[in-house]
């Protein structure tokens, strides 16, 4: 059984969980999270969502089949989809009557003393009053201008950013793999789960490759920047399969599922 501190989670869940390789929505996911995180609420844990999903979801909203290219239509595609989005989970949190607020961040926020000031106390403010912060990248101002063809948001760091901000013990990153490999199982069918990594070195990101869906964007190297710098704030890091966001308990309960990073 593994020791874990658990009391402030943040939560990050990958577009590969909430949308079907045909890019319908997975309003199942959606709601076992709302389950989970809500049982977890009642049970005296604070809990933050990062979610993605405000492009995936967008698209299926338009009847779009890809991502558009140009950088503007992916913005709006995300406006769009990102109301959609916090729409479908505060119908599947109210079931448990459980209540949400939407924070859209970027991740230099925490960069600025008056902005870093003013985001942690909207965390406290809604933490104190139990209510369940979702929080996605601001996808309208938060191209990365180096890199802005390929590279377009990044909630695996942001998740990382918020979960060290905020003092939390615990980052769980949900996605569509049963955690980390050593080498992408996505090509590789001899790659091997790897339960514990201590310390994400050099060798760790070689054997990491990209995202294997069609709409996700960061793959297994933008886990492990995450997973690296919880480390570094002497957090801890779980990643694991989605599929069944249930599986939160299993984690929560010390059982040895995914890779723990710490
Ligand atoms: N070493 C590895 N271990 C596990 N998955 C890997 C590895 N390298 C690359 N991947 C790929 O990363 C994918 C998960 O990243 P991504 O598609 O961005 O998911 P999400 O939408 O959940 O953020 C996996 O489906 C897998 O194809
Ligand atoms: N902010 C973007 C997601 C960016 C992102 O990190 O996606 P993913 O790799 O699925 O976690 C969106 O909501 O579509």
């Amino acid at each position: 059984m593994r020791k874990l501190r658990a009391k402030r989670v943040v939560i990050k869940v990958g577009t590969s969980t909430l949308v079907y390789p045909d890019g319908s929505i997975n309003l199942r996911a959606i709601d076992q999270l709302a389950f989970v995180i809500s049982a977890m609420r009642h049970r005296g844990r604070e809990v933050v969502l990062v979610s993605s999903g405000a492009i995936g979801v967008g698209l299926n909203y338009m009847g779009l089949k890809q991502r558009p290219k140009a950088i503007p239509e992916q913005q709006a595609v995300a406006a769009i989809g990102q109301t959609e989005l916090i729409s479908i989970y505060k119908e599947r949190f109210a079931v448990y009557e459980q209540k949400i607020g939407q924070l859209l961040l970027t991740r230099d926020i925490f960069v600025y003393p008056k902005s870093h000031h003013n985001v942690l106390n909207t965390f406290d403010a809604l933490l104190a009053q139990n209510i369940v912060p979702i929080v996605n990248e601001n996808d309208t101002v938060a191209v990365d201008e180096l890199d802005h063809e390929t590279k377009f948001g990044d909630n695996d760091q942001l998740s990382a950013i918020v979960a060290t901000n905020i003092g939390a013990d615990l980052l769980i990153m949900l996605s569509d793999i049963d955690g980390f490999y050593d080498g992408n199982p996505n090509g590789d069918a001899a790659a091997n789960l790897l339960p514990h990594i201590e310390t994400v070195t050099q060798h760790t990101y070689e054997l990491a490759g990209g995202s294997g869906s069609r709409f996700g964007t960061g793959g297994m190297i933008t886990k492990l920047k995450a997973a690296e710098r919880m480390l570094k704030a002497d957090g801890q890091m779980i990643l694991a399969n989605g599929e069944d966001p249930s599986i939160i308990f299993q984690i929560l309960a010390g059982e040895p599922v995914g890779t723990l990073f710490g």
